[in-house]
């Protein structure tokens, strides 16, 4: 069985500045400095940082596991934007960034705020992906100035996310239904967005495992737990039923036209 990471959160401290800056100038280095025009200005962006560092550090949230410093993130201030998060390379893709991402919303949400937000390099895929499966939008690519180094400009993805959801038993008015529908749906098509990645992957590996597009009791499974699902929450079970068999038949559509192509490649 595999070890759970053992990850604590605290403030940051002032007698780890440099440690700090190491650790965000390490993790940029192989991250957004792979990206923009940073070569030769890492004495500036080591300044930056070490500005920065020095009069948040207080504010910062600080990851540590089994004792070592392995990443930290901090808010705009206290406000609503999440201006860092920074992980150790060593220790990336093991959940800390989830962790320290969370602690952040955690905050803002308690100062009062229904939203976060934040930018990356809009050619960052890595930094984007792992935003999107912890449930952020994009809501624009635009060019601006990088904040340690203001002369250089490049593409920022804006992502936000709805950290409190509107009631609809509380709209009065349908601008306040409109509202609340705008809010859910951009979250319903990033899920429905990710579910079928996996009817993708479902495309790559069926070939090879004689796998036809329909699996009729996989079907049936699928909508038994829509089903159970919509009545744990009170909700119509055969409306789901009916939007999950369009949902699959739309799914099986797409997978048979993927196995069928022949251009396409499935991964091994
Ligand atoms: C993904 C699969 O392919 C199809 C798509 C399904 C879905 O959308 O959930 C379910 C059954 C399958 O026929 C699968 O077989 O599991």
């Amino acid at each position: 069985m595999s070890k759970l990471p053992s990850i604590s959160l605290r403030p940051g401290d002032p007698g780890e500045v440099d440690a700090l800056v190491k650790l965000a100038t390490t993790a940029y280095a192989t991250s957004i400095g792979k990206l923009a025009e940073f070569s030769g200005r890492e004495a500036e962006l080591h300044q930056a940082f070490k500005r920065f560092v020095t009069a948040a550090v207080d504010q910062i949230i600080v990851a540590e596991q089994d004792g070592a410093l392995v990443g930290f993130a901090a808010t705009e201030g206290r406000s609503d934007e999440i201006s860092d998060v920074w992980v150790e390379p060593a220790h990336q893709g093991k959940g800390i960034g989830a962790i320290l991402l969370a602690a952040c919303e955690a905050q803002i949400k308690q100062w009062g705020f229904s939203c976060s937000w934040l930018t990356t390099h809009a050619q960052n895929t890595r930094a984007s992906n792992f935003y999107r499966v912890q449930g952020y939008a994009l809501l624009n690519v635009h060019t601006a100035p990088s904040v340690s180094l203001p002369d250089i400009t490049y593409p920022k993805a804006l992502l936000g996310k709805q950290l409190s959801r509107p009631d609809a038993s509380k709209a009065a008015s349908m601008a306040e239904v409109r509202v609340g529908i705008d809010t859910l749906d951009p979250m319903i098509v990033s899920l429905i967005a990710e579910r079928f990645a996996f009817i993708d992957r479902a495309a790559d590996l069926k070939p090879a495992l004689a796998m036809p597009a329909r699996v009729h009791e996989r079907v049936e499974e699928v909508v038994a737990n829509a089903r159970a699902q919509a009545e744990g929450v009170g909700f119509d079970p055969d409306l789901t039923e009916k939007l999950w068999r369009t949902m699959i038949d739309l799914a099986i559509h797409r997978e048979d036209k993927k196995m069928g192509d022949p251009s396409h490649e499935p991964a091994s």
